[in-house]
């Protein structure tokens, strides 16, 4: 079955939210974003959540070496590497790092999951910031070619009204979606639980 992540949570109750309505893993944006938050902020939030056993990720472009690790001290479980990262830098954290390229990149499929990461992530080619931007890529033009489906995550643009497509053209191990649960702004309760029953229905 395809796991949810719902990223750029700001408040408690975004996030308590999104547990709730059975999301497998919620991100915090720490990289420049609309959706930024500190470390300490996502800190209080875990501590008054319940999580029920789902994921917390910490969303980074280009971190140093101490501010992934002080987010892991804060209790988040994975660290998104959303930037430039080497595989030398990503290994620091085997076992808890998603690493995230833009469909546009450079790397063939194979160095992508060469990389020492639980998720290979493809987003949307990066705008004013490196993530987040709610556009979708061209999927039927993307070259699925030795795609690890197990370790595959898919982002941009992804929204309640086009994740069963995205899931059939894919079969992500793993959907992430920011943008295409809010409205002005905000989480939206209703599009957060569209999404995940949606993802559900279909994998
Ligand atoms: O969500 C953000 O604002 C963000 C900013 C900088 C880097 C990554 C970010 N989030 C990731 O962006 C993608 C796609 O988001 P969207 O659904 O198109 O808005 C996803 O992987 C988020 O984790």
């Amino acid at each position: 079955m395809t796991k949810v992540k719902i990223c750029g949570m700001q408040t408690l109750e975004d996030a308590q939210y999104a547990v709730d309505a059975g999301a497998d893993f919620i991100g915090f944006v720490f990289a420049p974003s609309k959706r930024q938050v500190t470390i300490d902020e996502a800190g209080r939030i875990l501590d008054g959540l319940d999580k029920k056993g789902v994921k917390t990720v910490g969303v980074f472009v280009n971190p140093s070496m101490e501010e992934a690790r002080r987010a892991l001290e804060k209790g988040l479980d994975y660290i998104q590497f959303h930037g430039d990262e080497t595989p030398g830098f990503v290994e620091n954290f085997k076992g808890q790092a998603i690493k995230a390229f833009p469909s546009n990149s450079e790397f063939t499929n194979k160095e992508k999951f060469d990389y020492p990461a639980e998720y290979i992530l493809v987003d949307s080619p990066r705008k004013e910031y490196y993530g987040g931007s709610g556009s979708s890529f061209d999927w039927e033009a993307f070259d699925q070619e030795g795609l690890d489906r197990a370790r595959f995550a898919l982002a941009g643009g992804l929204k309640p009204e086009n994740i069963g497509e995205a899931i059939s053209v894919f079969e992500p191990a793993l959907v992430d979606v920011s943008s295409g649960v809010e409205s002005d702004g905000m989480k939206d309760p209703e599009k957060v639980s569209r999404f995940i029953k949606n993802v559900k229905e279909v994998s």
